[in-house]
This record gives C-alpha cells, structure tokens and sequence, in this order.
C-alpha cells in the first residue's frame, strides 16, 4: 500500500525570485526559514499510463519533478546519514491549479484527483544535477536541473525526519520550478531523466475517469471554523474553509503521549469532533451529505504556535508532527448521533475544565464540508475531517494530563511529556 507522499513548495531557487518582493510584505513578512511542506492525499495518486481527468473551466499546470523513496524508517535523520534511508528514485508529475498565494494550503490547486501520478522506482546513485524534461505531445517544453533546488533530498529527508517519522515507501517530492507548462484535455505529457522510468500520462475532460487508488486514509482538518476561536487568534472567520491535512504518523492513541518540543513558549490543545467518511463521495450536496457518513470520533489537534510559518500556514511542522494528534479509534455511528451540529466540545487539562463550546457554532457545517471538499476531490471510506476547535485554548506543560471530550462520541485522555522524557522511553 502506498505510503504517504509529501512535497516542498518553494524549493527551486526559481520560485524564491520570483515571489521575492512579495516574501517581504504581509501576509507574508519574510522569506520562508524551514521548508514549506504539503501532502497530495490518496485521490491524487496515479501510475505510468493512467488516464488523469482534468478540472474544468481551470487551467492545469504540470509539474514533473523527482521523487525520492524511502526504504526504511527514519526519524531525526542527519542529512549525511540520509543516503541509507533511501530505497530510491521516481520521477512524479506534481499537477497543480495556478498557485496564486502560498499563506494558506492550496488544498484546491494541489489535491485535485490524479494530480499526483508517479512512476516506477529506480537505484540512482547521485542526483545532484539530474535534468527533469517535460515533454507535451512528443515536444520538448521543459527542462530543468535539480542542482537549481534550494534543497536537496538528504536536507529534505533530515528536515521532514526531526517532527514525522518516516516510513518506507513514503516519498518526498523535490520541487518544481516558477514556469509550470499547461496542460490540456487530449495531451500526452512525459516526464523524463537519465537512469529513470519514463512516467507518461493523457488527460482528459472526461469526468468519468474512475480509478480508485490505494493508499492510507486522508485525515482532513480545518483552520478557524470557529468565530470564537479565530478571534482570540486575532483572525476574522474564513470565507473559505481553511482546509489542511496531517499525515499519519502525527496520529496517537487514548491514554498516549504527546511530546511538547523543548525552548517552546506556546503548545495548546484542541477538542475536535472528527468525521468519518463511509462511502466514496464526489460531488455531493450538503441535503445528501450524511448518506456518506460512516461516524464520529474526537481528536485533539494540538498546535506548535512557535513554529507557524505564513506559508501553507498552518504547515506540517505545525499540525503534523509526531504524537500531537490524538485520535479516538472507537468510531460513533452516525444514527446514534441525532444531530451534529449540537454537541459540546470539552477540554480538561489535569481535571479542570479549559475549554468549553458546541458544533452549533462552527463557521461551515459537517454537511457543507462535505459538499465542499467533494466538489474537487473524490472521498473515500476512511477518510476523516477534523472539524475544527473553539475558543478557550491554553498551554500545556509536561506532565498535564488533558483529556477532550465531544458529547455523545466520546473522550480522549493522553498525558505531556517532554522530549528527554519520550526520548528515554524509546531506550
Ligand atoms: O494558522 C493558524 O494560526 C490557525 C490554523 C489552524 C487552527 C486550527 O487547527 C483550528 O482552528 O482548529
Ligand atoms: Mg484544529
């Protein structure tokens, strides 16, 4: 089964020049520090041949790039030690909307079904300055060198390592250049690099292109989707969901840990209400929304403050790092939940109640969600949405024991502890 596929923005020195300027104003205020990472979840996912369906009324842009495979698990890897934790190489065409902004996860531009096809994996021994061609119809359009990254894969490998585990089969992808080439319904597009399987790919407007990819479940999760909670942050609501996603090595259990990083000021807890997708869903309206509806369960989707970066903020070094996201595995049938727009979300941190709210108040409903997630991406049995946290947040230290709660669904308890104290344990 494929593993989780994880992609940097803003790693090809092309990119970084021509959003310079921009970098340097607000939203933004400065140049990216650490990478800017994001996922394309199982829907995105295709092999060599496969017939990709393209958006309609949006133009796609290709993005053939280099993969690198993990071939066992790795967690804080030192980027000299990297070379042993690959198993190999891929090319992979990273197919993206336009990206206009990088503050927020362009979940719309890069998660679109098929937009993430990947070849056959090869041994390479040295690609420091591999030149990645694109070609559109049998025509030359593209070529660039992976000695222009502004990182390579053993930086990438010892970055993404320090706060989520990797596991063999998980891939990084390197990055793309500024100029992305169009692609349109009837082209062929080739991705080719010396001493890699050639990866090629036709698109179509069809929109009956089925293809179920295998791959883990996607565990979805929304910024801001409380008034409440996005101003004490300082922020007006969204007039969009502010989707992200977390991989899985993030995902803990009930009665876990959860490892607050050293020299932190500000680590806090998030009673969620998680739901559980039952059936595959595309282009589903919100009045058929709970048809696709397995169950609930609760999360707590802790949040490293210090390390939000406004780029694909909240970024996964934020939201998706190993053991803060606790995740309730006993699932609630949707029938014995008669209605989820009005349950109470509660936190206790070592028995006091800090966190207060209900579903009533989230800014985009369980259904809306739905109907908006499945307009431009296909769902699957599994995947989850983590719907988002009112307000009341506070710092956890460790040693507090919190404990989330969504009424009716259930209650999740896990204990902080430091990263000496889960290091020790891990002798
Ligand atoms: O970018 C931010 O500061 C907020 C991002 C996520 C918040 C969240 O997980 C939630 O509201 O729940
Ligand atoms: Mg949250």
């Amino acid at each position: 089964m494929k593993k989780s596929v994880f992609a940097v923005a803003l790693n090809h020195r092309s990119q970084t020049e021509h959003w310079n300027e921009a970098f340097h104003q607000s939203p933004y205020k400065t140049p990216p520090k650490t990478p800017v990472w994001f996922i394309k979840p199982r829907n995105t996912h295709r092999k060599m041949g496969d017939v990709i369906s393209l958006p309609e009324q949006q133009q796609t842009f290709s993005g053939g790039t280099l993969a690198v495979v993990m071939g066992k698990v790795a967690r804080k890897i030192r980027a000299a030690d990297a070379e042993q934790y690959i198993a190999g190489y891929a090319l992979a065409n990273e197919l993206s909307l336009a990206e206009e902004s990088f503050y927020r996860p362009a979940i719309k531009a890069k998660c679109r079904d098929g937009f993430c096809p990947m070849g056959e994996m090869a041994g390479l021994k040295d690609v420091s300055a591999l030149d990645i061609v694109t070609e559109v119809n049998g025509v030359v359009k593209q070529s660039w060198s992976t000695s222009e990254l502004h990182r390579n894969a053993a930086e990438l490998i010892a970055a993404l390592s320090d706060f989520a585990t990797l596991q063999a089969g998980d891939v990084i992808l390197l990055g793309t250049p500024q100029q992305r080439i169009p692609v349109n319904a009837g082209d062929s597009v080739t991705i080719k690099a010396q001493g890699l399987p050639t990866l090629t790919n036709s698109f179509s407007d069809e929109t009956n292109v089925k293809t179920q990819p295998d791959g883990h479940p996607t565990l979805f999760a929304l910024g801001l989707n409380y008034a409440d909670h996005a101003t004490e942050l300082d922020f007006n609501a969204p007039e969009e969901p502010l989707v992200f996603i977390k991989a899985p090595n993030t995902v803990t259990g009930d009665n876990c840990v959860s490892v607050r990083p050293d020299n932190l000021e500000y680590m806090h807890y998030e009673a969620e209400l998680v739901v559980v997708i039952g059936k595959t869903a595309r282009n589903v309206k919100r009045a058929e929304a709970f048809d696709y509806v397995a169950g609930y369960t609760v999360c707590n989707d802790y949040a490293v403050r210090d390390y939000l970066e406004n780029y694909y903020r909240p970024n996964l070094r934020v939201k998706s790092r190993d053991t803060l996201t606790p995740l309730l595995a006993k699932i609630t049938p949707r029938e014995a939940i008669p209605d989820v727009q009005n349950l109470q979300l509660k936190t206790f941190v070592n028995g006091e109640l800090t966190q207060s709210g209900s579903t009533r108040d989230m800014v985009f409903s369980v259904a809306f969600l739905i109907e908006y997630l499945s307009e431009f991406m296909t769902l699957q049995p599994g995947d989850m949405i983590a719907t988002g946290t009112p307000k009341g947040l506070a710092d956890v230290k460790p040693g507090d024991e919190v404990v989330v709660e969504v009424e009716g669904v259930g209650r999740l308890t896990n204990r902080i502890v430091s990263e000496k104290q889960f290091e020790e344990n891990l002798k």
